[in-house]
């Protein structure tokens, strides 16, 4: 049984804003998914929709399943139990989301004290693991957020995100606003971490290269949609979808000497959910685009490999998609 799965997931804002629009994604234990995108494509309305975190002018459809139960159909004592104990997440931006007058170890002792029936010094001692456990001595629980270095404050969001023991992360955009540098150590910590204690996870990212380096698959999504899913290096260095294409061109690696001289960014912006162009929605922006593509809804389709893509033309035989970058 998958550890979560979303079937035919649709959040539409205030009546009119489809933000995603029919989602089907699972994450199998041990498994880490990479959802990538660019900003405003609905990755953190998909975060937010697992844990019934959305306000309340959006309307969910479809189904989200945690190991098999049905999120939309729990009481809320049960929904209290499984955010932090069965999925918690660590959200972008530490220093808005961790409270600037408290000291961090009592910010994680609280999920702690809430969620199971130990006693403060217990607590404290599962705090001290936590720390310890992200890379952190024990003795930063006496410090105040603004005590830490961005870097440090994105490790106390993890062991808070740790701190009920849950089976699930999904991790939304976790190291946007760090520098390089510090973003691959709080990556290779998420990824030792996953392993050393067998959870699932859910990478959020607008960088496909992030993602390829740490994740079992990926899934694309562009305007509310996943338009290719596969494992997650055959995806960045085949992809067969000219958005994926587009966006793993967008973030340039070192070394690779397709991007050394020109990395190109994708020109024109992503659609608004609630003006989306007919036909496939990324036509407007898609450098192999033909007449048929502003007329025809394309839907996810097997490419082989265990890869399914929404492009009219991604199973041409010697359509080269590396050329859309
Ligand atoms: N509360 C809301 N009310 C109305 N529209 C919203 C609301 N929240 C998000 N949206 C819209 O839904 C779309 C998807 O937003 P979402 O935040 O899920 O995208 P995202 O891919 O996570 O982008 P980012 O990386 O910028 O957070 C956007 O067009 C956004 O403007």
């Amino acid at each position: 049984m998958s550890v979560l799965e979303l079937r035919d997931l649709r959040v539409t804002y205030a009546g009119d804003v489809p933000a995603v629009r029919g989602v089907d994604l699972s994450v199998a234990a041990g498994e880490v998914l990479g959802i990538a995108g660019e900003s405003g494509c609905g990755k953190s309305t998909i975060t937010n929709a697992v844990l019934r975190l959305l306000p309340r002018s959006a309307e969910v459809g479809g189904q989200v399943l945690l190991d098999g139960e049905d999120v939309y159909g729990m009481s809320f004592g049960r929904l209290r139990a499984v955010r932090w104990a069965q999925a918690s997440i660590v959200f972008q931006g530490a220093l808005h989301s961790l409270n600037a007058v408290q000291r961090i170890g009592r910010q994680i002792a609280e999920p702690i004290l809430l969620h199971s029936k130990v006693s403060r010094r217990e607590a404290d001692k599962r705090v001290a693991e936590l720390l310890e456990q992200v890379g952190l001595p024990a003795r930063r629980a006496r410090d105040y957020p603004h005590q830490l270095s961005g870097g440090q404050r994105q490790r106390v969001m993890i062991a808070l995100a740790l701190a009920c023991g849950p089976r699930l992360l999904i991790a939304d955009e976790p190291t946007t606003a760090l520098d390089v540098m510090v973003q691959a150590q709080v990556l290779d910590l998420l990824s030792s971490l996953v392993k050393d204690l067998g959870l699932s996870m859910v990478l959020i990212s607008h960088d496909l290269s992030v993602l390829g380096s740490v994740c079992d698959r990926v899934a694309v999504m562009y305007a509310g949609r996943v338009v290719e899913q596969g494992p997650a290096t055959a995806v960045f260095d085949d992809p067969r979808h000219p958005y994926s294409a587009a966006l793993a061109g967008a973030f340039p690696r070192i070394g690779d000497e397709r991007f050394r001289y020109s990395p190109r960014g994708l020109p024109g912006d992503p659609p608004f959910p609630g003006d989306l162009p007919g036909g496939c929605p990324f036509h407007p922006r898609c450098p192999i685009a033909v007449d048929l593509c502003a007329t025809t809804e394309v839907t996810l389709a097997g490419v082989g490999d265990g890869r399914t893509s929404a492009c009219l033309r991604a199973t041409e035989r010697g359509l080269d998609l590396r050329g859309a970058r």
